[in-house]
């Protein structure tokens, strides 16, 4: 455990898309309560828990997060992405994130296999290293402390076998 990151701590990024800058006030009885500020603020408790960086972001531009996900790919960064509806319509951004090389953990705070038809199909998950769906906003903090360990700074999740 180490409170301040060593200078060559990986920076995991945890990218948020339309819509999820409303957590908190949208549709509380899906996506719960939990602002996405008050995401990010567990998120920096547990980054320096692990000896690793946070940086949280939200947009409703695609445009902009397909260029954070082209900056994340040449920085070679992992990624936790909740593309909110873009995960149903994009192929830019499946495209985008095709060039990931540190790890993709596609998140929906919701149950997306447990609502709508077209909720179950997503552009990103066969680019992702794997999904997180339905365990609400600590599904963030799952998904960091995934990336922390694949990038060697967090002990395994249920131990070492
Ligand atoms: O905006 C969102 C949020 C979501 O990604 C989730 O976090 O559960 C699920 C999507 O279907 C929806 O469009």
């Amino acid at each position: 455990m180490s409170e301040h990151p060593a200078d060559d701590a990986p920076t995991i990024l945890v990218l948020n898309g339309p819509n999820l800058g409303r957590l908190g006030k949208r549709q509380p009885e899906v996506y719960g309560s939990t602002t996405l500020a008050d995401v990010d603020a567990g998120l920096q408790r547990l980054a320096a828990e692990l000896g690793v960086r946070v940086e949280l972001r939200q947009t409703d531009a695609e445009h902009e997060m397909i260029g954070w996900v082209h900056a994340a790919a040449d920085a070679r960064q992992p990624v936790v992405l909740n593309p909110g509806g873009w995960t149903h319509t994009s192929v830019a951004l499946r495209d985008a994130c095709a060039e990931l090389v540190a790890g993709l953990v596609e998140l929906h705070v919701s149950n997306v296999h447990a609502r709508e038809d077209f909720r179950r199909h997503s552009y990103i998950t066969p680019v992702a290293t794997g999904v997180v769906a339905g365990l609400g906003v600590e599904g963030y903090g799952l998904a960091v402390r995934f990336l922390a360990q694949r990038a060697g700074r967090a002990p395994r999740v249920g131990g070492d076998a």
